[in-house]
C-alpha cells in the first residue's frame, strides 16, 4: 500500500515536470451523426434482415406457447420436493433440509412431491455424481445398483474390510461407475453432488473384531465426509442404525426416543460411534448449513449378505443349509424388526431423489 502511494506521488511529480508546450492540445471527438431514418429502413430491408427477425420472433413465441411451464422451472422447484420426516417399523429417517429462504424445517409430514413444472420433451433430470462410502458392502452395493439404474454417476469408496469387489464386479466397465480403494478414516477430495455415507462394519461380529477401528470409522470417517460435503456443497446422508436406541425401554421406538445406551459396553464402539456420527451430522447441518439426512436402518437381510456375517438371519440360513441346529442366544424372547434389502431401498423417503 505504501509503495503504491509512493509510486503515484512520483508520477504526479513527473507530470508536473513536463512542460506545458509539449502536451498536445485537447480536441474532443467529433459526435457521430445519428443514422437517418430512410438509411436505417434501407439497412433493415437489405439481405432479407427483416425476414430473419420475424422468423426468429415466430419460433421463440411458438416455443413458449407450447411449453408454458418451462419458464417456471427453477432450482427451487426441483429441490422443494424433499421429505422432512418419516418413520416406519423397519427404518426411521430423520431428515433436515434447508430451503432457499434460508430457514430450516423439520418434523412435519409434507407430501413428497410438491408442484414441479412439466419437463419439456428431450430435457431429462440432471445426472448426479454421487459418492457411496462402503458401496462394495451388502446394503451399499444394492444402493449403487439403484443409483446407476436411475442414470447417475457413482463413485464407490471402500476399504474392503467387510465389503467385497464381487458385489460390484458386474458394474466394472460401466462408464458411470468408479471404484476407489480408500479408508474413510483418511480424508479424500472429490467433486460430487451427493454423499451417501455407509462405510462401517454393521454386524456385531465384525464391529467387535476391532472396536477402535469401528469407532474411528464412525467418528473420523463421518467427520471427513461431512467436511467434504461442506466444502463442495454436497448433500449428505448418514446411514445410522437402530442400535442408537441401545437396550430400548420403549417399543416400538419412535425417532424422538433418545435411547438407553451403555457407553462402556462391548457394543459401544458401534452404537456410541453411530450416535456421535449423528451428532456430527446435525452439527454440520446447524453450524455449516449442510443439507443432511439420517437413516436409522434396522436389521436388513438379502442377497450379497455374507454367510459368515454373524447376524441372526444369515446364521439361521447357514445352519439350515448345513442341517445344523439353530443357535438361539439368551432366552430367545428378544425381538427385532427385519426388512428385505430391496424394501429398504425402495423406500424413497431416505434417499435423495
Ligand atoms: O436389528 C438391528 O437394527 C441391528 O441389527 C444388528 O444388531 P443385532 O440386532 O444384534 O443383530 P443380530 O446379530 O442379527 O441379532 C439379532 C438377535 O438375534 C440373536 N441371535 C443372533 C445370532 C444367532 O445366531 N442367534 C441369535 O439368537 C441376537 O442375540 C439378537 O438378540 C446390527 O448390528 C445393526 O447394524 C442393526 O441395526
Amino acid at each position: 500500500m505504501k509503495q503504491l502511494h509512493k509510486q503515484s506521488s512520483v508520477n504526479h511529480r513527473r507530470d508536473e515536470e513536463i512542460p506545458s508546450t509539449q502536451t498536445p492540445p485537447y480536441s474532443p471527438k467529433s459526435l457521430k451523426h445519428p443514422r437517418s431514418l430512410p438509411r436505417s429502413i434501407k439497412y433493415l430491408f437489405k439481405e432479407q434482415r427483416l425476414l430473419f427477425i420475424l422468423v426468429g420472433i415466430l419460433i421463440g413465441s411458438t416455443f413458449f406457447i407450447l411449453q408454458p411451464n418451462l419458464s417456471r422451472l427453477g432450482p427451487t422447484d426441483a429441490r422443494s420436493s424433499i421429505p422432512i420426516s418419516f418413520s416406519t417399523d423397519a427404518a426411521a429417517v430423520v431428515s433436515h433440509t434447508q430451503d432457499f429462504s434460508g430457514s430450516y424445517s423439520s418434523h412435519s409430514n409434507r407430501p413428497i412431491h410438491s408442484k414441479v413444472g412439466r419437463v419439456p420433451v428431450g430435457i431429462g433430470r440432471r445426472r448426479m455424481r454421487i459418492v457411496v462410502t462402503g458401496g462394495a458392502g451388502f446394503v451399499g452395493s444394492h444402493l449403487v445398483d439403484k443409483l446407476i439404474g436411475r442414470g447417475d454417476e457413482v463413485i464407490v469408496i471402500d476399504n474392503f474390510f467387510t465389503g467385497r469387489k464381487e458385489n460390484v464386479a458386474h458394474l466394472f466397465g460401466n462408464p458411470r461407475f468408479e471404484l476407489i480403494r480408500h479408508d474413510v478414516v483418511e480424508p479424500i477430495l472429490l467433486e460430487v453432488d451427493q454423499i451417501y455415507h455407509l462405510a462401517c462394519p454393521a454386524s456385531p461380529v465384525h464391529y467387535k473384531y476391532n472396536p477402535v477401528k469401528t469407532i474411528k470409522t464412525n467418528v473420523m470417517g463421518t467427520l471427513n465426509m461431512l467436511g467434504l460435503a461442506k466444502r463442495i456443497g454436497a448433500r449428505f446422508l448418514l446411514t445410522s442404525t437402530s442400535e442408537v436406541y441401545g437396550d430400548p425401554l420403549q417399543h416400538p421406538q419412535k425417532e424422538t426416543y433418545w435411547g438407553n445406551v451403555n457407553p462402556i459396553g462391548e457394543r459401544s464402539c458401534y452404537d456410541e460411534g453411530k450416535r456421535t456420527a449423528e451428532t456430527l451430522t446435525m452439527d454440520y447441518h446447524r453450524g455449516a448449513g449442510v443439507e443432511v439426512r439420517i437413516a436409522r436402518i434396522f436389521n436388513t437381510y438379502g442377497p450379497r449378505m455374507c454367510l459368515d456375517d454373524g447376524r441372526v438371519v444369515s446364521n439361521f440360513v447357514a445352519q439350515a443349509i448345513r442341517q445344523q441346529p439353530m443357535t438361539v442366544y439368551g432366552d430367545g424372547k428378544q425381538t427385532r424388526s427385519f426388512q428385505y434389502v430391496s424394501d429398504l431401498l425402495n423406500c424413497k423417503y431416505w434417499r435423495y431423489e
